[in-house]
């Protein structure tokens, strides 16, 4: 039986519900403090990881220190990291990291770009998807908070919530960290909302493709054509992929498909891994040894592209097209071309709405 009962009134008054009884009864009288009951409609969070509300050292140290003592995050036990953590890094790096981030800030309106990019995903997300969801975005660190959006869905009355973390590959450090945020703020609810998580898409053919056109199409804009081609996706210590995580998989699996979808060889296009922290060994080969690398060896034209972010940020447009450009001018290369992430343009947002859309069946 798929048709649908007013839910506010079964609620308010189950007497009246017409499926259990045909015969109309007196409506019961609601208490008069009964609470207001919000429901029936979906919501779509979609959440990305965070940036800093500025770039001066608190709102730096303040980012910093909530990314950096997640235990998703970093691994290492409490005991060595507190130390390390609250003596040293949170002395020493909002300050060079911040002027990272001056480098690429959206002064306009005075926010990182991984934060107007996901806002402009969720807009667009809303629009494509009309009325029948309510759309909304968080970060995992920094604002918007996860359970201040969960409750604002809530309160719009959305009693089934579908979780969409922004990353194609899967990592405890990233998507699971994210649906943990979530699964706290449910914690705290008498009433929890249904709720689903959307997968991985690495080897998804709508993104596959997505990030091939992305990449013709940028290509086409250059006036040489590389020799290499980098796919680089952020780095996790190894130690991560030895204990299960299936990160490093995926980026491999997505990094093949995406070459076999545009027909290079494995010398021509090459998976590595970026953003190393700290003295441990990370997946390899490292993105920055690779470009000196390539320019030592003779390469004169390389470009770059990041299929494991959704949005530009940092880590894209400061260490990619910023130090690593310069990793390769120096030791001798020529050409260098970034190509941006697939953020919020139409071939981005096919992807996005794919995903939601097949994730959503059975609730719209
Ligand atoms: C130290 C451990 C880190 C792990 C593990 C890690 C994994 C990881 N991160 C992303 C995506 C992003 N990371 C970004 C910035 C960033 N990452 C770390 C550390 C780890 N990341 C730090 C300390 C920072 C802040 C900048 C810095 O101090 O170096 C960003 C950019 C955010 C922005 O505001 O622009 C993204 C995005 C992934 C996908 C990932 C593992 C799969
Ligand atoms: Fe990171
Ligand atoms: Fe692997």
């Amino acid at each position: 039986m798929n048709e649908r009962v007013e839910p506010d009134t079964l609620l308010r008054d189950p007497l009246r519900d017409p499926l259990r009884n045909p015969v109309p009864v007196a409506p019961t009288a609601l208490p008069p403090d009964h609470p207001a009951v919000r429901t029936g409609r979906v919501g779509v969070l979609l959440m990305n990881l965070g940036t800093p509300e500025g770039t001066s050292y608190w709102p730096m140290r303040r980012y910093l220190k909530e990314f950096l003592s997640d235990r998703r995050v970093i691994e290492v036990p409490r005991l060595i990291w507190w130390p390390l953590l609250n003596l040293i890094i949170l002395t020493k790096r909002p300050g060079p990291k911040g002027r990272d981030y001056a480098s690429i800030w959206n002064n306009a309106l005075d926010e990182g770009p991984l934060k107007t990019i996901t806002r402009g995903q969720c807009e667009k997300l809303q629009a494509a998807m009309g009325d029948s969801v309510v759309v909304d975005w968080a970060m995992r660190y920094g604002k918007p908070e996860v359970s201040l959006r969960i409750q604002a869905l809530l309160d719009q009355g959305c009693d089934r919530i579908l979780l969409v973390p922004l990353y194609p590959q899967y990592a405890a450090a990233t998507s699971a960290t994210a649906c943990d945020q979530a699964f706290k703020a449910l914690m705290q609810m008498r009433w929890q909302p249904s709720v689903r998580v959307s997968p991985p898409y690495h080897d998804d053919p709508v993104y596959i493709e997505a990030m091939a056109r992305s990449i013709r199409e940028g290509l086409a804009k250059l006036d040489f054509e590389p020799e290499v081609i980098l796919t680089s996706f952020h780095g996790v210590p190894k130690s991560y992929l030895l204990k299960g995580d299936p990160y490093h998989c995926q980026c491999l699996k997505t990094g093949r498909l995406i070459r076999e979808a545009m027909g290079y060889t494995p010398e021509q296009m090459r998976v590595t891994f970026q953003s190393r922290f700290g003295n441990e060994e990370w997946l390899k080969p490292y993105t920055d040894e690779t470009v000196q690398a390539l320019a030592k060896s003779g390469v004169k034209r390389m470009a770059i592209v990041a299929p494991g972010f959704t949005a530009d940020c940092l880590e894209t447009l400061e260490e990619l097209d910023g130090e690593n450009r310069h990793y390769f001018e120096e030791n001798g290369g020529e050409q260098f071309a970034y190509i941006p992430c697939l953020n919020d343009t139409d071939l981005g947002m096919r992807v996005i709405e794919h995903v939601v859309r097949r994730e959503l069946q059975g609730w719209v």
